[in-house]
């Protein structure tokens, strides 16, 4: 979507993180850009070089010393002329060159994610690339760093034009058909191959669209869940393994009366850790609400910690149709035998034993889907919205009837527009500040 011939206004942030810091970087992008830092630092350093260069505002009072840099569009990063001054990063230095860059007319502050905009309408990246430079940042594992990285590599676009291809070439053979309608002489294989062919990638897409939950896991964190009855130790367990005390425990039964969540990196990947209220016949109002949470954290949950005090056990079924890990807590207050084979683990947070055994559990259960943080996954809702609309417009035009041939090849292009979309090929418009809205200033 190159969009070069619209005149913008130059804009600047700061684009490093908190201050005070070592260093703060502010940004400049658009056609004042060279103008600015020549004012500002007498002279423009050579493309893509730094220069150490003496920082002053429009009277010429001395702001700063640090480095300029100037990229020349189109080669940088929104496509438009671009510079940066690292500065020293205090809050005073920072702000008096903010105050010197907006005393400027032309130049304005930055909007959130205004420069990826740019990037974005001047052709340097497309939308899901857009998209995955903002998951890129906000990322906190290492499988959501591979994922975003990945992401930000045109994959996707690639193989939504791929498909978008096909569409367009199948359309060209239905239309063909229809014009040949009236001879006798041409067979109708020819379509009935192009039929097959819309129909196997429906059925692609409709695989790809469903592989967004993976796609949700590595981004938004495993979900798991800490079931069972009251004094079973789940709130014991959350402390442990969150390694603080998150949660109250007392020996009392039916302590913890909300569920409570703690994020966890386990093994690079997100983890989204649940503690619930133990699962009995509520004593009370707010119990009753409590383990109705509980279970209901349960249903939404990948992964449920089914636990079990092992020296006295209320027998308790939980959640059916789950993946369960059953564990037994309270190893050390177990006299006589262990009841290992009732168990996946058995584990004691008072002596700390068995705590090992079940993060290994829990990496194995995050491992399938930290590898498939390479793998192309739609990885926004938008997305999957884009790509159930296009499955829908080939289920309509696969069901259409023989005698409605212009009607299902129209399907197929709605299709391919939905396509088109995903990546911003095709009007978007109406989508981009909700999408670079939840960007942070000065990316
Ligand atoms: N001996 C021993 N006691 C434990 C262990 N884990 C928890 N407890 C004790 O068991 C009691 C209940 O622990 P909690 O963690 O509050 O149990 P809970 O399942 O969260 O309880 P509710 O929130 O009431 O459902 C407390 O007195 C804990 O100190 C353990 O491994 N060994
Ligand atoms: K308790
Ligand atoms: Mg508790």
């Amino acid at each position: 979507m190159a969009d070069q011939t619209l005149v913008r206004d130059t804009i600047f942030a700061l684009s490093s993180g908190a201050l005070p810091s070592g260093v703060a970087i502010v940004r400049l992008s658009g056609p004042a850009t060279g103008a600015v830092i020549e004012a500002m630092t007498g002279r423009l350093p050579a493309p893509r070089n730094a220069r150490l260069a003496a920082i002053r505002d429009r009277q010429g009072t001395l702001l700063d010393r640090g480095l300029c840099l100037f990229f020349p569009g189109p080669e940088s990063f929104t496509g438009e002329d671009c510079g940066e001054l690292h500065l020293h990063g205090g809050r005073a230095v920072v702000s008096a060159v903010l105050e010197a860059l907006a005393s400027i007319p032309t130049l304005r502050g930055a909007e959130a994610g205004e420069f990826t905009k740019r990037a974005f309408l001047n052709g340097k990246i497309d939308l899901t690339g857009a998209e995955a430079l903002s998951d890129l940042i906000t990322a906190e594992t290492e499988a959501q760093r591979r994922f975003a990285l990945a992401n930000s590599d045109e994959r996707h676009r690639r193989l939504y034009e791929k498909w978008r291809r096909q569409l367009i070439h199948a359309r060209a053979m239905i239309e063909a058909a229809l014009d040949f309608a009236d001879e006798s002489d041409v067979p109708g294989s020819v379509a009935d191959t192009t039929w097959r062919e819309i129909a196997a990638l429906r059925s692609a897409i409709a695989t790809h669209a469903a592989a967004y939950r993976d796609a949700e896991i590595i981004r938004d964190g495993l979900r798991v869940v800490i079931l069972g009855a009251p004094n079973a130790g789940k709130s014991s367990l959350l402390n442990v393994l969150a390694r603080r005390d998150v949660a109250i425990v007392t020996e009392e039964p039916g302590t913890t009366r909300d569920v409570l969540e703690v994020n966890m990196d386990i093994g690079g990947m997100k983890v989204v850790l649940t503690d619930t209220a133990g699962i009995r016949e509520a004593e009370g109002r707010v119990e009753a609400i409590g383990i109705e949470r509980s279970l209901q954290r349960a249903r939404e949950a990948d992964l449920v910690i089914l636990l079990e005090d092992a020296a006295a056990p209320v027998p308790f079924e939980g959640v059916s149709d789950k993946r369960l890990i059953r564990v037994g807590s309270k190893s050390d207050l177990v006299e006589g035998e262990m009841p290992e084979g009732r168990y996946a683990c058995l584990l004691s947070t008072k002596i700390g034993e068995g705590i090992d055994h079940l993060l290994q559990l829990l990496r194995d259960a995050c491992a399938g889907y930290g590898a498939r943080a390479g793998d192309l996954l739609p990885f926004r809702s938008r997305h999957v919205a884009l790509l159930r609309e296009a499955v829908e417009a080939l289920d309509a035009a696969l069901g259409g009837e023989d005698d409605a041939l212009e009607l299902r090849a129209e399907c197929l292009r709605l299709a391919s527009t939905a396509l088109g979309r995903i990546c911003g090929e095709i009007d978007v418009e109406d989508l981009l500040d909700t999408i670079f809205s939840t960007f942070c200033i000065g990316k």
